[in-house]
Formats: structure tokens, sequence, C-alpha cells
């Protein structure tokens, strides 16, 4: 059991570094700061990309674009070549404080449909992943349950 709970969180890590719901954060200088080697005058907006990060081949590796939860096996911190690239709940003071409340009802939530049910994805899915807001399935995720 233990073991089967720690790949349902390596395939949602998966999940949310192919398709983090925030796909950027937005954050604005409240005076100068210096960022590695560049300067920043106080009110510049500046956009970290969630979505580049998770998908930089030179982070993840040439298979980046692959669904591999096994990338997770040994945690989040060995998963990529730097350790604070997955960010699909934020970092540092702002991170988010539903994340493990999230994480723990997604896996429930899996758990009971895998008990009752199988499940492939309909024929009419088409993959088209866009943003209003969060990150989601343009025209929605149909799919095949069958009773098990
Ligand atoms: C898969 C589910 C979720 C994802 C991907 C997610 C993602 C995030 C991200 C990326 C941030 C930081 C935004 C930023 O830095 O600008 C954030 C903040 C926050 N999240 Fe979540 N979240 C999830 C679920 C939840 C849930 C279930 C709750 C509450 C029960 C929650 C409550 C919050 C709150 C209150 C903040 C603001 C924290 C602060 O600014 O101090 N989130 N979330």
């Amino acid at each position: 059991m233990f073991v089967i709970c720690i790949q349902v969180t390596m395939i949602l890590y998966e999940v949310l570094r192919l398709y983090p719901p925030s796909i950027h954060f937005s954050r604005k200088t409240c005076k100068k700061v210096l960022i590695g080697d560049k300067r920043y005058p106080a009110g510049m907006m500046i956009e970290l990309s969630v979505l580049l990060m998770h998908h930089d081949p030179d982070i993840w590796g040439s298979d980046v674009h692959e669904f591999k939860p096994e990338r997770f096996a040994e945690g989040i911190s060995k998963a990529s070549r730097n350790s604070g690239a997955f960010l699909p709940f934020g970092w540092g003071p702002r991170i988010c404080i539903g994340q493990n409340f999230a994480l723990a009802e997604a896996k429930m939530a899996i758990c009971m449909i895998l008990q009752r049910f199988d499940f492939v994805l309909a024929p009419s899915y088409t993959h088209a992943p866009y943003t209003v807001v969060t990150l989601h399935p343009m025209h929605g995720a149909q799919i095949r349950l069958g009773l098990i």
C-alpha cells in the first residue's frame, strides 16, 4: 500500500510538472534589488515562467516532454538538475498553504476511483491545454469509465 501511495505521488508530481495549473508568477520589486548579476529598480514587474522551467531540457533532460513519473522516484530534489526547478505550488514566503491538502485530496480521489473503476481516455478527447487563470484542457477531459 505504501509503495502504491509513493507511485501515486510520483504520478501527481509529473502531472503538475507537465501541466502546472499556475503557469507563471508575477512579482513587483518594492525597492532596488540584485537578482543573480542583474540589478532591477523599484516598481519593476518580474514574471517567472513555471511552464518554461518545467519544460526546460537543460534542467530535466532530453525526455522533458515525456510523461515519466519515475523521474520523481527519489523525490523532488533528485528529479532534475536543479532542485529548485519544480514550482507547481510556488516557493518562498507565498508558497501555497494548501499544497498538502490538495495532494492528499487528489490521492484520496484517485484511490476511491481506482477501487471501483478502470478508465481510459474517450476517443473524443483532444489534447489542448490552455490557460484561463489556470491551465486546463480546452475541450474538457472525456474519459470512459468501466466498472471493475
Ligand atoms: C493542485 C492544487 C493547487 C495548486 C497547483 C496551487 C498553487 C498555488 C500557487 C502556485 C501559489 C503561489 C502563488 C504565488 O506565489 O503568486 C498558491 C498560493 C496559495 N494557495 Fe494554492 N494551489 C493549489 C491548491 C490550494 C488549496 C486546496 C488551497 C486551500 C485549501 C490553496 C490555498 C492557497 C493560498 C491561501 C495561497 C496564498 C498563500 C500566500 O500568498 O501566502 N491552494 N497556490
